[in-house]
């Protein structure tokens, strides 16, 4: 059986105490990387989404407070500094919060978030054995934006579970949105896939519907950025819109996210769908392509209503998206 090529975006350099990234704006024309020598180079690489994927965006800032604590920076600014980059995915949170416990119960912040680091690996890829189960021979699955190793530290969350049906010996092929404005789909989980050499085309979010309606889609897999205690679920732009047709065409609609995604607090109000620049959709490649003086809207996320969601594939199990279940996890 083939080995699963284990695509690494987060390397932390001990020797020269620097956060070395894989640069996900130039893939996949481009496998550059982009050196972090303190936390606001980790600071700017969040939000310009040099590296994105909620568990990424948490293990870098966790590195990013190791780069303050390491630097003699002030610890409490790095933290708000790095806390506000990116609003939505609460692993980001999770992520400086224990890291900045471990700094005031005197502990080394570095030895915190390498321990996220590692504890991101192993979830990951239990993420993917577990939900590989759900997958059939043969299944075309349909996914979004990018939730993939480049998202996470290794392995991904819904690319963890196709990676794992696909070396388990699974025949399946996988649809990819393309997902505007960023083209997470089209750059990143069709780089991802293709370098496995695992059956991949790219559609436009346009196209995901007529599929569906096809029958040509048999499973849909997404990732998150937030979820709810109630099991709702913060994921990429266009997610909610693809949970209500997988709804109306029967077809399973999954989330695959790890225990650091749930956030067991709050509740809608409380949560920030992030706005990003409107160039990112009056723009492509540099050129714009909507008239000037005309706005945009431009949110990198919207929400999905747990009636719409099949099941949550955790490193825990594969659970309802309902309260008993969620709080069984914990
Ligand atoms: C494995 S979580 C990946 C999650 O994050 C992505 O958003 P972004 O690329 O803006 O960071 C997207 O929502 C993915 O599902």
């Amino acid at each position: 059986m083939k080995k699963m090529k284990d695509l690494r975006p987060i390397i932390w350099d001990d020797d020269k105490k620097e956060l070395i990234l894989i640069d996900q704006r130039k893939l996949p024309n481009e496998l550059e990387y982009f050196i972090c020598k303190n936390y606001k180079d980790v600071a700017y690489a969040i939000k310009d989404m040099v590296v994105r994927g909620a568990p990424a965006i948490g293990v870098s800032a966790a590195y990013g407070l190791a780069l303050a604590e390491i630097r003699g920076d002030d610890i409490y600014k790095a933290y708000n500094i790095l806390k506000n980059t990116r609003p939505t995915a609460v692993n980001l949170f999770w992520a400086l919060d224990r890291c900045l416990k471990a700094y005031n119960e005197g502990r080394s912040i570095l030895d915190e978030a390498k321990k996220i680091h590692e504890e991101d690996i192993e979830t990951c890829k239990k993420i993917g054995m577990i939900g590989e189960k759900l997958i059939e021979d043969g299944d075309t699955i349909l996914t979004h934006c990018n939730a993939g190793a480049l998202a996470t530290s290794a392995y991904g969350t819904a690319l963890s579970v196709i990676r794992f049906a696909y070396y388990n010996g699974k025949k399946i092929k996988v649809i990819a949105d393309e997902t505007r404005p960023r083209l997470q789909g089209a750059k990143l989980t069709a780089f991802e896939l293709n370098y496995e050499g695992i059956p991949v085309k790219v559609i436009t979010d346009n196209t995901a519907g007529f599929l569906m309606q096809k029958g040509e889609i048999d499973k849909i897999i997404v990732g998150a950025d937030r979820i709810l205690v109630d099991g709702t679920v913060y994921n990429k732009i266009g997610t909610y819109s693809l949970a209500v047709l997988a709804k109306y065409h029967g077809i399973p609609f999954y989330v695959a996210a790890p225990l650091s995604t749930f956030d067991l607090k709050s509740s809608e109000k409380d949560v920030i769908i992030e706005e990003r620049d409107e160039r990112e959709v009056a723009y492509i490649d540099g050129v714009r392509i909507i008239p000037e003086g005309v706005g945009c809207y431009n949110y990198a996320f919207d929400k999905t209503p747990p009636d719409l969601i099949t099941a949550i594939i955790t490193e825990k199990g594969i659970i309802k998206p309902k309260k008993e279940d969620i709080l069984k996890l914990y």
